[in-house]
């Protein structure tokens, strides 16, 4: 019997997400969500998509990633599809920060999780929980091949224009500061996925991407490219997030030590943690925040404004830096749900040949599709993410050329 499933683990912050695939015939067999982890309220949601029946949902205190992902592995256990089968290839890993050395997925050996914890205070977030999943997962399967697939990635081809930060080039490259960019599997799926709704190779589509979930990026895509990216040597930079304050001057860092007596972990929380829209309005889900608007709320309004004011500036900046667009393309979890995030995104846009058709914005699916009038120059659409196909389509081909 040849193994032909891969089981994929998104490991957040304080989320993993995971799929099992098999890849012989591409059909989703298992998926799942654990969310906050390290909280009284955890939950894991598992769908048993192989098995059938109902999804089953397990709340009460997860403490942190590892019980997490030995949460997920009995439930695969429980529909007969568990770790230890002979048909599982390998295991792949969304790990977020791969630095200047991993353009590629990469087979994870002691060098390379040694290369990613180095990169801990760039991405403090994200690499501490997607080692945790990578040690947890090694000591269920030692004997089976772990890929890393990394956000940053996809951002490798950026020019050297776009990824420099214009300080001191000596003190720059000493300590690897540059813009590497995230959500690198995303920008990669859903550009190409954009390209195929639009009936074109992705060689001949330039397309901005607007990935809008809890953590936000926007990407400039040429030809299947990604020339310029809004995150940078950290995931902080860029649009308002959900609890990320996204592009700020760098003084304002200066004077809260300086005038605000704060130390520089408080600024490190403070901008991560409780800034974006919760540091605006108290809330991070777009939901609650479009309810509290339409009850007349004016701090979640102006949270609103400033969130979708930035978003329309890396619109503008990206159509210059692209000089030709095809289509300005929306993903991930507020993208793909948030109508009124995407016609205030694109309002007033029409001298750029950029509109949303009210009715087919406001039509819920969970298929790519487009959302712009039949005479708009340029197309929007929306494109669902699939971060977990993505990275399973990458580990499969590496574990098969390794093989071969
Ligand atoms: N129906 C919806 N309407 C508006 N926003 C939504 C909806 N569903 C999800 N979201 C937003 O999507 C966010 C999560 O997006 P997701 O891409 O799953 O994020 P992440 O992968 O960063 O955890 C939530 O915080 C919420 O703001
Ligand atoms: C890199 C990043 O911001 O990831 P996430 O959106 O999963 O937090
Ligand atoms: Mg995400």
């Amino acid at each position: 019997m040849t193994a032909t499933r891969v089981l994929v683990l998104n490991s957040g912050s304080s989320s993993v997400k995971y799929q099992l695939l098999d890849m012989a015939d591409g059909t989703r067999l298992a998926a799942g969500l654990v969310e906050r982890i390290g909280e009284e309220t955890s939950r894991l949601r598992h769908e048993p998509l192989a098995a059938g029946g109902d999804s089953r949902e397990r709340t009460g205190r997860i403490a942190d990633h590892e019980a997490a992902l030995r949460a997920v592995s009995d439930e695969l256990s429980a529909d007969g599809l568990g770790l230890d089968s002979p048909e599982l290839a390998a295991i792949g890993h969304r790990v977020v920060h791969g630095g200047l050395k991993f353009t590629e997925p990469t087979v994870i050996d002691d060098a390379v999780l040694a290369e990613i914890e180095r990169l801990v205070p760039v991405a403090p977030l994200h690499n501490p929980a997607n080692i945790t999943g990578i040690r947890t997962a090694r000591a269920l399967r030692p004997d089976l091949p772990q890929v890393a697939v990394f956000d940053t990635a996809f951002h490798t081809t950026m020019p050297e224009s776009a990824a420099r930060y214009a300080i001191d080039v000596e003190t720059a490259d000493r300590h690897r500061v540059r813009r590497y960019g995230f959500h690198g599997t995303s920008h990669a799926y859903v550009s190409r996925a954009t390209a195929k709704l639009l009936g074109k190779a992705p060689e001949d589509v330039n397309v901005i991407v607007l990935h809008l979930g809890n953590g936000a990026s926007a990407s400039a895509v040429r030809g299947g490219r990604c020339v310029d990216t809004s995150m940078g040597l950290t995931p902080l930079e860029g649009l308002v997030m959900g609890t990320r304050s996204g592009d700020a001057d760098p003084a304002v860092i200066f004077h809260l030590t300086r005038v605000g007596g704060m130390s520089i972990d408080e600024i490190d929380v403070l901008l991560n943690k409780k800034s974006g829209l919760v540091g605006l309005c108290g809330d991070n889900d777009m939901r609650e925040i479009r309810r509290r608007i339409d009850a007349g709320d004016e701090q979640a309004a102006l949270a609103f404004d400033i969130y979708i004011h930035r978003l329309k500036k890396y619109i503008g900046a990206y159509y210059a830096v692209l000089g030709r667009v095809d289509a300005v393309v929306f993903t991930a979890g507020v993208g793909e749900n948030a109508a009124p995030v995407r016609e205030a995104a694109v309002a007033g846009l029409e001298e750029l040949g950029l509109a949303v058709d009210g009715e087919l914005n406001s039509v819920r699916s969970d298929e790519a599709r487009l959302i712009s009038p039949e005479y708009a120059r340029v197309a929007v659409a929306v494109v669902p993410t699939d971060e977990e196909l993505e990275i399973a389509d990458q580990t499969y081909a590496l574990v098969g050329k390794e093989n071969s």
